[in-house]
């Protein structure tokens, strides 16, 4: 006998055999150069030129991708000085299916820090300005992804979104941005947040792009992405996007206009009712769970976020899939060493989380995913009466960027009383498309977004939606 554990010695050579075995990396498919830091556009983090294939349904169009998508060979720091200098060696899926369909990828657009706050004022590389007023957000945490798209800078981008980050800069930047059903976009290559409300989908300024950029990126990835299953249903959406509304039922939901500005409740509501023109039904419906989306969706978001994005280095354990070595050790690094690079949005959950699993272990992240699974029957339950529930997209316009130095207070509100609209289908996973319906009265005129919500995977019901709200200005 010595003194050596011999119970684990086979479980030694098999950690030993892994660290000597080769595992699959994705291969990159179209040569590029890493481009270059702009340092002049709030809007993009890096610049680059790539050139996908010669045909396809993105032929001609210019994409801009969000930072805390990877690029391979092109600088990402997904608006954290925490990944300052990481270069990753992958193309996400939703890159190459882009370049496969022969769309032209101009850069990194910026996005809030570590994507966890929908006002663009976190971001590292400084705020970036509404389109429509620089004194104002451009929306998160797709901030510059909103704001390229509104300038005509680019003609679509990917947006990723945890509890309205593709909506709320799509509804202040007075663009089109959907949130795809849960699973329909392969989120592998992105950097995760929370398994279960990670979302990534199109920014474009027409309903037309939209389904577009939602077609070439839709479908299933060959079992990388745990959020995914084999049979993801996804229709040719661009050709299938002018059919008209006639007969679609649409409510109108009484609860989403709880407290909202009165202007853009106005603005929405005037917008839905013009609808009945090209032949829907519209009607008010109400739905009381609506109101308890928002703390529904909290214990998920917080501990969820806690678990996988800071204590798992953005992966954490327990799926199959994927998973980004090098992003996941980049992450680990700075997390250990750099903690203090932490945004504050992202402190508050680390101190909030740690403490409700001290004294509740996982007590209220299970609940509230009980609830979830509640919340999503009875959204399900009225939408079995109605194609599409619409509302507001946010409670308020356009809202002012913060003067320096604001409170730990001020930043709490601002991120969280913000998306008791759309935080609730990440949690339920249902698609929600956010389209302009007008602009408010007075000077500067801000962009009023509408909310559209559909059946799981009738991602292109709201898109036939969108498409007869935005007829309905060409028309005049
Ligand atoms: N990533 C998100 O969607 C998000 C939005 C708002 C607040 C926190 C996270």
């Amino acid at each position: 006998m010595s003194g050596k554990p011999e119970f684990c010695d086979g479980t030694c050579k098999d950690y030993q055999r892994v660290y000597e075995l080769t595992a699959p990396t994705p291969t990159v498919k179209y040569p590029r150069t890493p481009g270059y830091r702009d340092t002049q556009d709030d809007s993009w983090y890096y610049r680059c030129d790539i050139k996908g294939a010669e045909k396809g349904l993105l032929a001609g169009k210019t994409v801009a991708i969000k930072d805390n998508v990877t690029v391979a060979g092109v600088p990402m720091m997904n608006g954290s000085k925490l990944l300052e200098g990481f270069v990753p060696d992958r193309d996400a899926t939703v890159v190459t299916r882009i370049l496969d369909a022969g769309g032209r990828i101009l850069g990194k657009s910026v996005c809030e820090d570590l994507c966890f706050s929908g006002n663009s004022c976190t971001s590292s590389t400084g705020p970036v300005k509404n389109p429509h007023d620089p004194t104002r957000s451009a929306g998160g945490s797709s901030s510059g992804s909103g704001s390229l798209v509104a300038r005509k800078v680019v003609d679509v981008a990917i947006g990723g979104d945890q509890g309205g980050s593709i909506r709320i800069p799509a509804s202040w930047c007075g663009i089109v941005g959907l949130k795809p059903t849960y699973g329909l976009v392969p989120y592998t290559g992105i950097m995760p947040i929370e398994k279960t409300i990670d979302h990534a989908g199109p920014m474009a300024r027409t309903v037309e792009d939209c389904a577009a950029l939602l077609e070439v990126i839709a479908g299933y990835d060959d079992g990388n992405d745990p959020r995914q299953f084999p049979a993801v249903p996804h229709p040719p959406y661009s050709k299938l996007v002018n059919d008209g509304i006639k007969g679609k039922k649409i409510g109108i939901l009484t609860e989403g206009f709880v407290d909202v500005e009165e202007d853009l409740a106005r603005v929405v509501r005037q917008r839905a009712l013009t609808l009945k023109e090209a032949g829907a039904e519209v009607s008010d419906v109400s739905l009381p769970i609506h109101m308890d989306g928002l703390a529904i969706w909290t214990p998920v978001a917080f501990e969820g976020t806690y678990q996988m994005m800071i204590k798992g280095n953005g992966h954490g354990y327990n799926w199959k899939g994927s998973y980004d070595l090098p992003l996941q050790e980049a992450l680990a690094g700075s997390y250990n060493l750099r903690p203090f690079d932490c945004p504050l949005p992202v402190k508050i959950v680390m101190i909030f989380s740690e403490y409700m699993q001290r004294n509740y272990q996982n007590k209220f992240y299970g609940k509230a995913q009980n609830l979830v699974q509640h919340l999503t029957r009875e959204y399900n339950r009225i939408l079995k009466d109605y194609d599409v529930i619409v509302m507001p997209t946010l409670p308020a316009k356009v809202v002012k960027l913060p003067s320096k130095g604001h409170s730990v207070y001020e930043t709490l509100k601002l991120e969280l009383d913000m998306i008791r609209n759309t935080a609730p289908f990440n949690a339920t996973g249902h698609p929600a498309l956010s389209v302009n319906a007008g602009f408010s009265e007075g000077l500067p005129a801000l962009p009023c977004g509408m909310m559209i919500v559909g059946r799981m995977f009738d991602d292109l019901t709201l898109l036939q939606v969108a498409r007869a709200v935005e007829k309905t200005f060409e028309d005049k």
